[in-house]
C-alpha cells in the first residue's frame, strides 16, 4: 500500500517501477542500491531488470553471466523460478541477461505474468525499466503500485521525465515522486524546487554526483555495501528509510574548514 510517498508494507507486496525516459540518468544505480538499502532495513526485496537490451543491473549486483535470465523467461525457454538469484543482503535479483539472440526472441507481453510470480515472494519488488517508453516500460508501470522517476538536474532529463509522468497518470499508477541524481555544485542547471514545480511531483531524494558510484560498479558491489559512508550511498539510505517510514540519521562528513576561513574567523574573534 502506498500512502503519500511512503510504502506501508503489508502482506501484499508493493511493486515500484523505476523509470526515467532518458538513458543514463542513473536509474539502474538507484534501483539496485535502493533494493539493497531496503534490505538493510530488514525488508524482503526483489529487483528485476526489465532493461532486457542493456542488462546493467547484474553488473552492479555482482551477478554477471548467470545461465538463466529474464530474456530466457520472456522467450518462453525457462521458468521464472530458475531466473531468480540471491544477491547482496539477500535481495532477490532477476537479471535481464545479455544476449542479442535471446533478446530478439523475448516477448515483453510475458512480463506481466513474470511480475505476478515474483510479487508473492517478497515485500517490495523493484523494477528497473529500460530508457524510453517501450513495451517493457509500459507493462512495468501499469503493473506497478507506484512509480519513482529518476532525473538529472538538466532540462533534457526533465522533459523526458514529464513524458513518463504523463503516461503513468494515464495508466492510473501512483507516482511516489522523483529522485534527482548526479547533483553537483557545478552541474545544477535546475534547482530541486524548480524540478518539483515543473514535474508537479514531490522530490523524494537528492543523490549527489559521487565518484564512489562508478568505483563500486567496477567492483560489481552495490555502492551502499562497498562505500556505505559515501555521500551517494548515504543519500540512497535516506531515501529508502523515508520510503518505509524508518528514522535514519545520514552520516554527513563535515568538510574540513579551510585555512582562509579559519583565518577570517580568527580576525573577527580578535575584535
Ligand atoms: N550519483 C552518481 N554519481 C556519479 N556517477 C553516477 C551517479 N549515478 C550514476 N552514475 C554513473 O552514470 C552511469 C549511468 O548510470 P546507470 O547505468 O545507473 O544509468 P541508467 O539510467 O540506468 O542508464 P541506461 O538507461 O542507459 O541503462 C554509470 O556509469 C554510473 O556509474
Amino acid at each position: 500500500m502506498i500512502i503519500g510517498n511512503t510504502l506501508k508494507v503489508t502482506l501484499m507486496a508493493i511493486t515500484i517501477a523505476i523509470a526515467s525516459g532518458k538513458g543514463g540518468t542513473g536509474k539502474t544505480t538507484i534501483a539496485a542500491n535502493l533494493a539493497v538499502a531496503l534490505a538493510k532495513f530488514g525488508k524482503k526485496v526483489a529487483v528485476l531488470d526489465a532493461d532486457i537490451a542493456m542488462a546493467n543491473l547484474e553488473l552492479i549486483m555482482g551477478l554477471e553471466g548467470k545461465p538463466i535470465t529474464l530474456n530466457d523467461v520472456l522467450a518462453g525457454k525457462a521458468d521464472i523460478r530458475d531466473a531468480i538469484y540471491e544477491g547482496p543482503e539477500g535481495v532477490l535479483v532477476i537479471p535481464a541477461g545479455i544476449s542479442l539472440e535471446k533478446f530478439r526472441r523475448a516477448k515483453p507481453e510475458k512480463l506481466e505474468e513474470v511480475l505476478k510470480a515474483i510479487h508473492d515472494l517478497v515485500e517490495i519488488l523493484i523494477i528497473d525499466c529500460p530508457a524510453g517508453i517501450g513495451k517493457e516500460t509500459l507493462i512495468a508501470i501499469s503493473s506497478a503500485d507506484g512509480l519513482i522517476v529518476v532525473v538529472n538536474p538538466e532540462i533534457s532529463s526533465i522533459s523526458d521525465a514529464l513524458k513518463i509522468i504523463a503516461i503513468t497518470k494515464r495508466l492510473g499508477t501512483e507516482i511516489l515522486g522523483a529522485i534527482v541524481n548526479r547533483v553537483s555544485n557545478e552541474s545544477t542547471e535546475l534547482g530541486v524546487k524548480a524540478i518539483e514545480t515543473i514535474l508537479e511531483v514531490p522530490v523524494i531524494g537528492v543523490v549527489p554526483e559521487d565518484p564512489h558510484v562508478r568505483k563500486a560498479a567496477a567492483f560489481g558491489t552495490p555502492l551502499v555495501i562497498m562505500y556505505p559512508d559515501s555521500p551517494a550511498a548515504q543519500a540512497i539510505m535516506e531515501i529508502a528509510a523515508k520510503l518505509i517510514g524508518v528514522k535514519y540519521e545520514a552520516k554527513v562528513k563535515k568538510k574540513k574548514e579551510s585555512f582562509i576561513s579559519r583565518f577570517i574567523k580568527g580576525l573577527f574573534r580578535g575584535r
